[in-house]
């Protein structure tokens, strides 16, 4: 059709750059254990949500795979906030310990903010804590929220430049929306933050040279909201009504409009656990240089 370019929209293998990175962490691993030291993660897990304990095994089977020690934690539902806080302390102080994690979302009844401040900084290898939300945002070292981290890596290992890019973001979570603009403006894009609530949203949208989607809900982005030859990343991780696993995106219809777009699943997905892992090798590379 004339002043229509077809593309074919090139898959961002999550899998693929996901293992190529876990192999890096393995010989990190490796070079560690020689010197006497295994990196350890702690993972808590409270109450009974499904999703979340199967994420947990993931970590854990993640960790073993690459020669890490890993710790579940495991508490009822019925755990109190003292209770958690309590745990979370004992953690901080173990020396065989050097990353915790807190699975989210947790029980109505314990608030996470309390709990995610109180993991020891250097320890905080999900980087939710205020003090490494507030380093990333002065753009200091620390350690970077695993979601966002592991999209700068799928956008860098497929070769796509981000300066002087439009980024726009649709969603605003903490653990995503909100760092993903910051590490996207640190590598010089200019970027637009995007909600549910934003009107007209393909006004914002169809201007994405890099088009985020992190607003949780299934096939939110169709066609009318992306832009030829734009790079679409899904971060959505949603149910459809035939209660199969989708994203944000509906993928039928925007690929071939994008020049490269991530599945769900097998695009951001293992990515998260990819820079769970690489975060704990290097909070176990910090303590060793701390202490040799
Ligand atoms: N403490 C944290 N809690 C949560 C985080 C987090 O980063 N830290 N993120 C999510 C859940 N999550 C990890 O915890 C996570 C979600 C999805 C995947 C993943 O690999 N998805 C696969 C599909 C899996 C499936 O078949 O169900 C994919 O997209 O290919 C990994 C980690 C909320 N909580």
């Amino acid at each position: 059709m004339e002043g229509v370019q077809e593309y074919m929209s090139a898959i961002i293998n999550g899998q693929e750059i996901g293992q190529e990175i876990r192999n890096e962490v393995a010989k990190r691993v490796a070079h560690l254990k020689e010197r006497g030291l295994t990196p350890g993660l702690a993972v808590v897990l409270v109450g009974d949500n499904q999703a979340s304990a199967t994420y947990v095994r993931n970590k854990q089977k993640s960790c073993e795979a690459i020669g890490m020690f890993s710790e579940l934690v495991k508490l009822p539902e019925a755990t109190t906030q003292e209770e958690l806080l309590t745990q979370i302390q004992n953690l901080n102080e173990r020396e065989d310990i050097h990353g915790i994690l807190v699975q989210l979302p947790l029980p109505k009844h314990i608030d996470e903010d309390t709990v995610i401040a109180t993991i020891a900084v250097e320890k905080d290898v999900d980087g939710f804590s205020p003090v490494s939300v507030g380093k990333m945002m002065l753009g200091q070292e620390t350690f970077l929220p695993c979601t966002p981290f592991g999209v700068m890596k799928l956008l860098e290992y497929s070769g796509i430049d981000i300066a002087g890019k439009h980024a726009v973001i649709v969603g605003r979570s903490h653990i995503v929306g909100k760092p993903m603009g910051q590490l996207l403006l640190q590598k010089d894009a200019t970027v637009t933050y995007t909600h549910s609530k934003t009107p007209d949203l393909p006004y914002f949208t169809k201007q994405a040279d890099i088009l985020i989607a992190a607003v949780g809900r299934a096939n939110f982005i169709t066609k009318e909201h992306v832009k030829e030859g734009a790079v679409v990343i899904d971060v959505g991780i949603n149910r459809d009504e035939h209660n199969k696993l989708c994203g944000d995106v509906d993928f039928a219809q925007v690929d071939g409009i994008a020049s490269h777009i991530t599945p769900v699943p097998g695009g951001v997905g293992p990515m998260t656990i990819t820079m769970l892992l690489f975060n704990t090798v290097q909070a176990a590379e910090n303590t060793f240089a701390q202490t040799n």
